[in-house]
Protein backbone atom coordinates (compact mmCIF):
# COMPACT_ATOMS: atom_id res chain seq x y z
CA UNK A 1 0.00 0.00 0.00
CA UNK A 2 1.25 3.31 -0.91
CA UNK A 3 0.90 6.69 1.72
CA UNK A 4 -2.38 6.81 2.77
CA UNK A 5 -4.32 9.90 1.26
CA UNK A 6 -5.22 12.83 3.87
CA UNK A 7 -9.00 13.24 2.33
CA UNK A 8 -10.97 10.63 3.55
CA UNK A 9 -13.14 11.12 1.18
CA UNK A 10 -10.31 9.53 -1.36
CA UNK A 11 -9.53 6.76 0.85
CA UNK A 12 -13.22 5.64 0.40
CA UNK A 13 -13.41 6.23 -3.04
CA UNK A 14 -10.54 3.84 -3.73
CA UNK A 15 -11.90 0.96 -1.37
CA UNK A 16 -14.81 1.21 -3.09
CA UNK A 17 -13.48 1.50 -6.77
CA UNK A 18 -11.01 -1.94 -5.83
CA UNK A 19 -14.34 -3.95 -4.88
CA UNK A 20 -16.24 -2.77 -7.73
CA UNK A 21 -13.53 -4.24 -9.87
CA UNK A 22 -13.39 -7.32 -7.75
CA UNK A 23 -17.01 -7.27 -8.19
CA UNK A 24 -17.22 -7.61 -11.77
CA UNK A 25 -14.94 -10.13 -12.15
CA UNK A 26 -16.68 -12.58 -9.75
CA UNK A 27 -19.94 -11.72 -11.33
CA UNK A 28 -18.21 -13.33 -14.83
CA UNK A 29 -17.22 -15.96 -12.53
CA UNK A 30 -20.28 -16.77 -11.50
CA UNK A 31 -21.84 -16.77 -14.68
CA UNK A 32 -19.39 -19.79 -15.72
CA UNK A 33 -20.45 -21.65 -12.27
CA UNK A 34 -24.18 -21.22 -13.28
CA UNK A 35 -23.69 -22.56 -16.86
CA UNK A 36 -21.69 -25.26 -15.79
CA UNK A 37 -24.40 -26.74 -13.83
CA UNK A 38 -24.96 -29.41 -10.82
CA UNK A 39 -23.40 -27.93 -7.61
CA UNK A 40 -20.58 -25.71 -8.89
CA UNK A 41 -22.54 -22.75 -7.92
CA UNK A 42 -23.63 -24.12 -4.85
CA UNK A 43 -19.83 -25.04 -3.47
CA UNK A 44 -18.29 -21.88 -4.30
CA UNK A 45 -20.86 -19.54 -3.63
CA UNK A 46 -19.83 -18.72 0.41
CA UNK A 47 -16.52 -17.12 -1.48
CA UNK A 48 -18.02 -14.63 -3.20
CA UNK A 49 -18.45 -10.76 -2.21
CA UNK A 50 -22.49 -10.68 -3.29
CA UNK A 51 -22.69 -6.96 -3.26
CA UNK A 52 -25.64 -5.18 -3.54
CA UNK A 53 -24.10 -3.29 -6.66
CA UNK A 54 -23.03 0.45 -6.82
CA UNK A 55 -27.25 1.74 -7.53
CA UNK A 56 -28.22 0.24 -4.69
CA UNK A 57 -24.98 1.27 -2.01
CA UNK A 58 -25.70 4.78 -3.26
CA UNK A 59 -29.15 4.67 -2.58
CA UNK A 60 -28.06 3.31 1.45
CA UNK A 61 -25.58 6.17 1.70
CA UNK A 62 -28.51 9.17 0.20
CA UNK A 63 -31.03 7.21 2.93
CA UNK A 64 -28.48 7.43 5.59
CA UNK A 65 -27.99 11.37 5.28
CA UNK A 66 -30.87 12.24 4.14
CA UNK A 67 -32.86 10.53 7.65
CA UNK A 68 -30.12 11.92 9.74
CA UNK A 69 -29.82 8.15 10.77
CA UNK A 70 -27.64 7.56 13.83
CA UNK A 71 -28.20 4.36 14.29
CA UNK A 72 -27.53 2.22 11.80
CA UNK A 73 -27.91 -1.75 11.01
CA UNK A 74 -26.23 -4.15 8.26
CA UNK A 75 -27.16 -7.78 8.52
CA UNK A 76 -25.14 -9.50 6.13
CA UNK A 77 -21.50 -7.72 5.97
CA UNK A 78 -19.97 -9.60 3.38
CA UNK A 79 -16.37 -8.02 2.66
CA UNK A 80 -17.97 -4.41 3.14
CA UNK A 81 -19.21 -3.24 0.30
CA UNK A 82 -22.52 -2.32 1.62
CA UNK A 83 -20.95 -1.54 4.70
CA UNK A 84 -18.56 0.97 3.06
CA UNK A 85 -21.61 3.04 1.45
CA UNK A 86 -23.47 3.22 4.89
CA UNK A 87 -19.94 3.66 7.20
CA UNK A 88 -19.42 6.59 4.85
CA UNK A 89 -23.02 8.05 5.55
CA UNK A 90 -22.81 7.75 9.24
CA UNK A 91 -19.22 9.56 9.29
CA UNK A 92 -21.36 12.73 7.71
CA UNK A 93 -24.61 12.38 10.62
CA UNK A 94 -22.02 11.61 13.68
CA UNK A 95 -23.83 8.26 13.87
CA UNK A 96 -23.01 4.51 13.89
CA UNK A 97 -23.34 1.72 11.45
CA UNK A 98 -23.16 -1.75 13.31
CA UNK A 99 -22.39 -4.44 10.39
CA UNK A 100 -23.33 -8.43 11.08
CA UNK A 101 -20.94 -10.97 9.52
CA UNK A 102 -20.92 -14.31 10.50
CA UNK A 103 -18.40 -16.07 8.26
CA UNK A 104 -14.92 -14.99 10.11
CA UNK A 105 -13.27 -14.88 7.11
CA UNK A 106 -15.32 -12.68 5.41
CA UNK A 107 -15.61 -10.29 8.20
CA UNK A 108 -11.27 -10.41 8.75
CA UNK A 109 -11.56 -8.63 5.06
CA UNK A 110 -14.53 -6.90 5.73
CA UNK A 111 -12.15 -5.20 8.68
CA UNK A 112 -9.45 -4.62 6.83
CA UNK A 113 -11.66 -3.07 3.86
CA UNK A 114 -13.55 -0.51 6.59
CA UNK A 115 -9.70 0.24 8.51
CA UNK A 116 -8.46 0.77 4.88
CA UNK A 117 -11.43 3.22 4.22
CA UNK A 118 -10.59 4.75 7.31
CA UNK A 119 -13.85 4.05 8.75
CA UNK A 120 -13.06 1.86 11.74
CA UNK A 121 -14.12 5.08 14.23
CA UNK A 122 -17.72 4.69 12.81
CA UNK A 123 -17.95 0.91 12.42
CA UNK A 124 -18.57 -1.92 14.55
CA UNK A 125 -18.38 -5.53 13.08
CA UNK A 126 -19.92 -7.75 14.63
CA UNK A 127 -20.47 -11.62 14.71
CA UNK A 128 -23.61 -11.36 17.10
CA UNK A 129 -26.87 -12.42 15.21
CA UNK A 130 -29.42 -9.58 14.92
CA UNK A 131 -31.55 -11.26 17.91
CA UNK A 132 -28.64 -11.02 19.98
CA UNK A 133 -27.45 -7.48 19.32
CA UNK A 134 -30.22 -5.37 19.02
CA UNK A 135 -31.16 -5.52 22.73
CA UNK A 136 -27.37 -4.21 23.20
CA UNK A 137 -27.87 -1.15 21.03
CA UNK A 138 -27.72 2.53 22.54
CA UNK A 139 -31.07 3.83 21.25
CA UNK A 140 -33.42 3.38 18.98
CA UNK A 141 -32.89 2.13 15.36
CA UNK A 142 -32.72 3.99 12.13
CA UNK A 143 -32.21 1.92 9.77
CA UNK A 144 -32.01 -1.42 9.03
CA UNK A 145 -30.24 -3.27 5.94
CA UNK A 146 -31.47 -7.12 5.67
CA UNK A 147 -29.01 -8.69 3.07
CA UNK A 148 -27.84 -12.22 3.96
CA UNK A 149 -29.59 -15.55 3.96
CA UNK A 150 -33.23 -14.74 2.85
CA UNK A 151 -34.72 -17.48 5.47
CA UNK A 152 -33.50 -15.61 7.93
CA UNK A 153 -35.34 -12.44 7.33
CA UNK A 154 -38.77 -12.70 8.97
CA UNK A 155 -37.00 -13.74 12.01
CA UNK A 156 -34.54 -10.86 11.76
CA UNK A 157 -37.18 -8.70 10.73
CA UNK A 158 -38.53 -9.14 14.12
CA UNK A 159 -35.54 -9.14 15.61
CA UNK A 160 -35.19 -5.21 14.58
CA UNK A 161 -38.65 -3.81 14.28
CA UNK A 162 -39.51 -3.51 17.90
CA UNK A 163 -36.11 -1.38 18.36
CA UNK A 164 -37.05 0.39 14.93
CA UNK A 165 -38.07 4.51 15.78
CA UNK A 166 -41.07 5.55 14.11
CA UNK A 167 -40.46 6.80 10.42
CA UNK A 168 -37.55 4.01 10.61
CA UNK A 169 -36.63 2.38 7.77
CA UNK A 170 -36.07 -1.36 7.17
CA UNK A 171 -34.07 -2.12 3.54
CA UNK A 172 -34.17 -5.59 2.27
CA UNK A 173 -32.20 -6.62 -0.54
CA UNK A 174 -32.53 -9.81 -3.55
CA UNK A 175 -36.82 -8.94 -3.75
CA UNK A 176 -36.93 -9.43 -7.26
CA UNK A 177 -33.72 -11.75 -7.92
CA UNK A 178 -32.28 -14.34 -7.97
CA UNK A 179 -35.38 -15.94 -8.55
CA UNK A 180 -34.59 -19.32 -6.81
CA UNK A 181 -35.42 -17.69 -3.59
CA UNK A 182 -39.12 -16.44 -4.66
CA UNK A 183 -41.10 -18.56 -2.26
CA UNK A 184 -38.99 -17.44 1.14
CA UNK A 185 -39.23 -13.74 0.04
CA UNK A 186 -43.13 -13.94 -0.91
CA UNK A 187 -43.05 -15.22 2.65
CA UNK A 188 -40.89 -12.61 4.32
CA UNK A 189 -43.35 -10.09 2.22
CA UNK A 190 -46.53 -11.56 3.56
CA UNK A 191 -45.21 -11.23 7.52
CA UNK A 192 -44.18 -8.04 6.62
CA UNK A 193 -47.67 -6.93 5.66
CA UNK A 194 -49.20 -8.43 8.43
CA UNK A 195 -47.50 -6.55 10.60
CA UNK A 196 -50.14 -2.98 11.58
CA UNK A 197 -47.80 -0.09 12.05
CA UNK A 198 -45.60 -1.09 8.56
CA UNK A 199 -45.98 0.24 4.97
CA UNK A 200 -43.55 -0.96 2.06
CA UNK A 201 -42.94 -0.57 -1.45
CA UNK A 202 -40.52 -2.77 -3.63
CA UNK A 203 -38.30 -0.13 -5.88
CA UNK A 204 -36.92 -1.71 -8.83
CA UNK A 205 -33.54 -1.49 -8.03
CA UNK A 206 -30.31 -3.50 -8.26
CA UNK A 207 -32.08 -6.85 -7.19
CA UNK A 208 -34.87 -4.96 -5.76
CA UNK A 209 -35.30 -3.75 -2.38
CA UNK A 210 -38.18 -4.00 -0.08
CA UNK A 211 -38.93 -0.50 1.62
CA UNK A 212 -40.75 -0.95 5.00
CA UNK A 213 -40.87 1.92 6.94
CA UNK A 214 -42.45 2.26 10.58
CA UNK A 215 -45.76 4.32 10.36
CA UNK A 216 -46.12 6.05 13.37
CA UNK A 217 -48.99 5.06 16.19
CA UNK A 218 -52.34 6.47 15.40
CA UNK A 219 -54.78 3.74 17.22
CA UNK A 220 -58.24 3.25 15.48
CA UNK A 221 -56.88 4.45 11.81
CA UNK A 222 -56.93 1.52 9.34
CA UNK A 223 -53.30 0.69 7.67
CA UNK A 224 -53.26 2.12 4.36
CA UNK A 225 -54.61 0.47 1.36
CA UNK A 226 -51.97 -0.90 -0.98
CA UNK A 227 -49.90 -1.86 1.96
CA UNK A 228 -47.57 -4.72 2.11
CA UNK A 229 -48.29 -7.46 -1.17
C1 LIG B 1 -25.37 -11.18 0.03
S1 LIG B 1 -24.00 -11.25 1.11
C2 LIG B 1 -23.92 -9.61 1.74
C3 LIG B 1 -23.40 -8.60 0.74
C4 LIG B 1 -23.14 -7.24 1.33
N1 LIG B 1 -24.33 -6.66 1.90
C5 LIG B 1 -22.59 -6.31 0.28
O1 LIG B 1 -23.34 -5.55 -0.35
O2 LIG B 1 -21.37 -6.35 0.06
C6 LIG B 1 -24.68 -12.15 2.46
C7 LIG B 1 -23.76 -12.31 3.66
O3 LIG B 1 -24.57 -12.65 4.80
C8 LIG B 1 -23.75 -13.40 5.67
N2 LIG B 1 -24.63 -14.06 6.66
C9 LIG B 1 -25.19 -15.28 6.61
N3 LIG B 1 -25.95 -15.49 7.71
C10 LIG B 1 -25.88 -14.37 8.45
C11 LIG B 1 -26.45 -13.96 9.70
N4 LIG B 1 -27.25 -14.77 10.42
N5 LIG B 1 -26.19 -12.71 10.16
C12 LIG B 1 -25.39 -11.89 9.46
N6 LIG B 1 -24.79 -12.23 8.28
C13 LIG B 1 -25.04 -13.45 7.80
C14 LIG B 1 -22.99 -14.33 4.74
O4 LIG B 1 -21.83 -14.85 5.35
C15 LIG B 1 -22.72 -13.41 3.54
O5 LIG B 1 -21.42 -12.85 3.63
Amino acid sequence: MGPVPADPYIRFAAVLAGLEERSLKEQRELEALRAQGGTALRDRAGSFMLDVGPDVGQLLNTLVRAMAARTVVEVGGSVGYSTLWLGEAVRATGGRLYSIEVDPAKQAEQRDNVTEAGLADVVELTALEAPALVPTLPGPIDLVLLDHWKELYVRDFDACWPALRPGGLVLADNILVPKKNAQVIAAYRRHVGGVPDAQSQVLKIGDGVEFTVKREARPGVPRRPGSGP
